[in-house]
């Protein structure tokens, strides 16, 4: 037999001890990394959330106080909760494409939100950023919708014109969120629901849904055993099915109406530039039900963001009586109304170059969102093993939450006054607003992602504003009655905001 290296038992022997040595090192030194690697402390465990519910973002503040970021042990895995600036640069930005909204979110969103802008990545999410982003940039939408929003501010004017009379008390919030839903209705579809005087039922039923639907989706992000009720068809899940057809029917039949109108048209240029949905529709007519997951990504950020922080802003300026006179004085300054005569005109005089000037109005809405976000935590999905630039480790498939809530209570960020509710913090000496870090003020997120609407949402909040406070002054109904949150997607006012409403001007 020819000498053969295998053969030689003495050489088999070496072979394998060295090959037994190599891999034992190389296992050392995989396990020395591991245990030598750092992970953000230990806050909880996902049960705790669970316990505290109603008051999760309270919750969530406590921990956030005594750790910028922490970690918060789940079933089937790690959530990783962070507050500090640096990090949420670094997810967001530096590092974005190791963020996003992951299987994860997207199978938690999925039922309510399809295959929308909010719970996609990659090659769905970037088609729509574009579209989208082209859209909210041209002048002709600036203008539309600013008409739009100084009509339904006069109609939202005469409802409470017609409560002062009869010193009745209303709920602000709810008109806040029918006459976004009227207005983002009108802008991006190109409908006239009228949900605020209440003419169409099947507006208020759609409206109805959809905040349910909202509020039972983000408690699947604490309840471990969705997935089984929503096999069984039982308890939430059940809930959250029945909204969810309520809110098809509904849009469907409105996307079924705008391509009738459009074929109809004789005018088909004029008609497709007029809205978004439109445009959607020259991109993908066929796709009913990728056009209803894009029409119900935009009304829940049109719709719930804008409503709820107009009412947490007059919630705070009922808190703040001198801090109201104040935006009064500068409005009526900067829009030169002398006197009421009627609240179309009023609004009429709420035009850009007036709005520009206030920038007390600015700074007080900015104030309401830095204590109340109206998405109060963000969650991303980790997909591959990272360091935080404060030098800890995140795991591939971790939940990575950044708080905006939490954030703007935080000293470490804002100062000893954090809590306190004071505009002045975002003007110069000369009074001009000066914007802050999107790291550090996240409430409309930052980076490749950040809000698409903030400029449309501004203007939308400024005028609305500028108008009511021009015509009447807000009072807490009860003021002793406890104003917190309902925990859902977005930060709405645990059942509504009561006011009562003075006029300002001689009827
Ligand atoms: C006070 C009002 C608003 C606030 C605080 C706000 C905040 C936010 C936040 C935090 C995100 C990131 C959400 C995520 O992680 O997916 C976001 C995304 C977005 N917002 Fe807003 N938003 C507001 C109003 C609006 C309005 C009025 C519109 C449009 C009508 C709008 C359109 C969008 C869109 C399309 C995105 C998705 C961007 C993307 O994923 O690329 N938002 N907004």
């Amino acid at each position: 037999m020819a000498p053969g290296f295998v053969s030689d038992p003495i050489f088999f022997t070496a072979s394998a001890l060295v090959l037994a040595l190599a891999l034992v090192r190389l296992f050392a030194k995989t396990w020395e990394r591991r245990r030598s690697r750092k992970y953000h402390p230990v806050a909880g465990t996902v049960l705790n959330q669970l316990l505290n519910f109603g008051r999760l973002h309270h919750y969530m503040t406590d921990l956030a106080g005594r750790h910028r970021t922490y970690r918060l042990l789940g079933p089937l895995r790690s959530e990783v909760y962070t507050s500090d600036p640096a990090n949420v640069e670094y997810m967001l930005k530096t590092n974005f494409e190791n963020y996003g909204k992951g299987w994860h979110n997207y199978t938690i969103l999925k039922d309510l939100l399809g295959d929308g802008i909010f719970a996609v990545d990659g090659d769905k999410w970037r088609q729509q950023r574009k579209v989208s982003s082209y859209e909210f940039s041209t002048k002709v939408l600036r203008d539309f919708s600013s008409v739009v929003f100084q009509r339904n501010v006069a109609k939202l004017a005469n409802i409470l014109s017609e409560a002062a009379s009869a010193n009745q008390i209303v709920d602000i919030q709810d008109l806040f969120m029918k006459s976004t839903l009227d207005s983002i209705f009108k802008v991006a579809f190109g409908v006239e629901l009228d949900s605020m005087c209440g003419t169409s039922e099947e507006g208020a039923e759609f409206s109805r849904a959809f905040d349910d639907a909202s509020a039972m989706t983000l408690w699947r992000y604490v309840d471990v055993s969705w997935k089984i009720k929503k096999f069984l068809n039982i308890g939430s899940e059940a809930a959250l099915k029945k909204n969810v057809r309520i809110i098809d029917n509904f849009v469907y039949k409105l996307i079924r109406r705008k391509i009738e109108q459009m074929h109809n048209s004789t005018d088909n240029t004029s008609m497709k530039k007029e809205d978004i949905l439109s445009r959607f529709l020259q991109v993908t007519e066929t796709d009913q039900t990728y056009l209803r997951d894009i029409i119900l990504n935009f009304i829940i950020a049109g719709k719930d963001t804008t409503a709820a922080t107009l009412s947490w802003f007059i919630y705070m300026l009922c808190k703040h009586p001198t801090i109201q006179e104040k935006v009064a004085r500068e409005v009526k300054q900067m829009s030169n109304v002398k006197e009421i005569s009627d609240f179309s005109s009023c609004a009429a005089s709420m035009g850009e170059e007036a709005l520009e000037k206030m920038h007390y109005l600015h700074a007080t809405i900015t104030e309401t969102l830095r204590l109340y976000p109206a998405l109060p935590v963000d969650a991303k999905i980790c997909f591959s093993d990272d360091v935080f630039p404060d030098g800890f480790n995140v795991r591939e498939g971790d939940m990575v939450s950044f708080q905006p809530y939490a954030m703007g209570r935080m000293k470490f960020i804002w100062g000893d006054d954090a809590e306190d509710f004071r505009p002045e913090r975002w003007l110069d000496s000369n009074g001009v607003f000066q914007p802050e870090s999107p790291f550090k003020f996240t409430a409309f997120q930052a980076g490749p992602r950040i809000c698409l609407g903030k400029e449309f949402a501004y203007r939308q909040m400024k005028i609305f504003s500028a108008v009511l406070l021009s015509c009447f002054t807000f009072k807490l109904a009860d003021a002793k009655k406890p104003v917190n949150y309902r925990t859902m997607i977005n930060l709405h006012i645990d059942g509504g905001l009561p006011v009562s409403i003075t006029r300002r001007y001689e009827s």
